[in-house]
């Protein structure tokens, strides 16, 4: 039986009169992997935040297990690991000795700790690197140590702020690896990421933030094919009245992006407006599967990426 690793209930974060986070309520299940998926700005650090209990809620709270976060802060921290967007790892010294340094927090001294941290190594593939400074690392090998040191504690949840922001595609994949492994070992994973492809591949679930509020919610493929189906066409050189009448009379949706426009095929007959496409000549004519940024797009006008 999936078992409830986390509630939110009902957060809300005001600075001043300014409410950034409002009225957001999940539930994340062991094992799983929820996303919180939104542009700069839009609340998501503020969120998670919440949840570790770095930020104190305006009003709301969140359970963990048995435990509320913002009354019983310490003993919630015993199942939590947090890898917030700064490294924060200690430069004066090595790997190993960040995490066996990390590892006293828990309680874990002497043989305990050097043998949990030998597991971390080998298992986060940094064995290699254990008796390296810091500064002697890349941005990716960085984050993997980071990684290491927030799970030190068997967490039952995991709260990862912007993980790969910064790294390069190559780092990327191997940070997801990663977290993939920590759901298939049971733990629950909350992601917050401004990066479609992070959200597609790793999420089991999203939450789609703009402003502060949740403004839809599903698996990666069914709000793709709810929101904009299943293809996309990126079109140039036609005129936007005759694309607006196309989109209208195909029951479709037509908006501006970049140097030109997009449309959503139909999904019951997506040849039939393509061809008609075609024959307007345009100057560039592009069919692709759809994605989370056009989803984002459809229901904000706002690209992901945009600041
Ligand atoms: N301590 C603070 N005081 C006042 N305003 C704040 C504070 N922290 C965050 N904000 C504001 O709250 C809003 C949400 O910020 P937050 O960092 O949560 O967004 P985000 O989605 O994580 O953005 P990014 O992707 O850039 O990290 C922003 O407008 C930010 O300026």
């Amino acid at each position: 039986m999936e078992s409830i690793a986390l509630v939110a209930n009902d957060l809300w974060k005001f600075y001043g009169t300014r409410p950034v986070v409002q009225n957001v309520n999940f539930t994340l299940k062991s094992g799983e992997i929820l996303g919180v998926l939104g542009p700069n700005g839009a609340g998501k650090t503020t969120t998670v935040g919440m949840l570790y209990g770095g930020v104190i809620p305006s009003r709301g709270f969140v359970q963990l297990g048995d435990l509320q976060v913002h009354l019983q802060g310490r003993q919630a921290r015993y199942f939590m690991g947090i890898v917030t967007q700064e490294d924060n790892l200690d430069p004066e010294f090595t790997v190993k000795e960040n995490l066996i340094h990390f590892a006293h927090h828990y309680r874990l001294t002497g043989k305990a700790a050097r043998h949990q941290v030998g597991e971390l190594l080998d298992r986060m593939g940094l064995q290699d690197y254990a008796n390296y400074k810091i500064d002697e690392l890349s941005g990716g090998w960085k984050r993997r140590v980071v990684l290491a040191r927030a799970i030190i504690n068997k967490p039952h949840v995991v709260f990862l702020d912007e993980p790969t922001t910064g790294l390069d595609p190559d780092a990327r994949q191997e940070f997801w690896k990663l977290v993939s492994q920590l759901k298939q070992n049971g733990c629950a994973v909350l992601l917050t990421t401004h990066y479609m492809d992070e959200a597609q591949r790793l999420c089991d679930r999203l939450l789609l933030l703009q402003e502060g509020q949740v403004i839809d919610s599903g698996t990666p493929t069914e709000l793709i094919s709810r929101i904009v189906g299943q293809e996309i066409v990126e079109i140039e050189g036609v005129a936007e009245s005759i694309l607006q009448q196309l989109a209208k009379q195909t029951g479709t949706w037509c908006r501006p992006f970049s140097s030109g426009y997009l449309l959503t095929l139909p999904p019951e007959n997506p040849n039939l407006l393509w061809e008609e496409l075609v024959a307007k000549q345009p100057t560039s004519l592009t069919r692709r599967r759809a994605n989370l940024e056009d989803v984002f797009l459809r229901l904000t006008g706002r690209s992901l990426n945009e600041v």
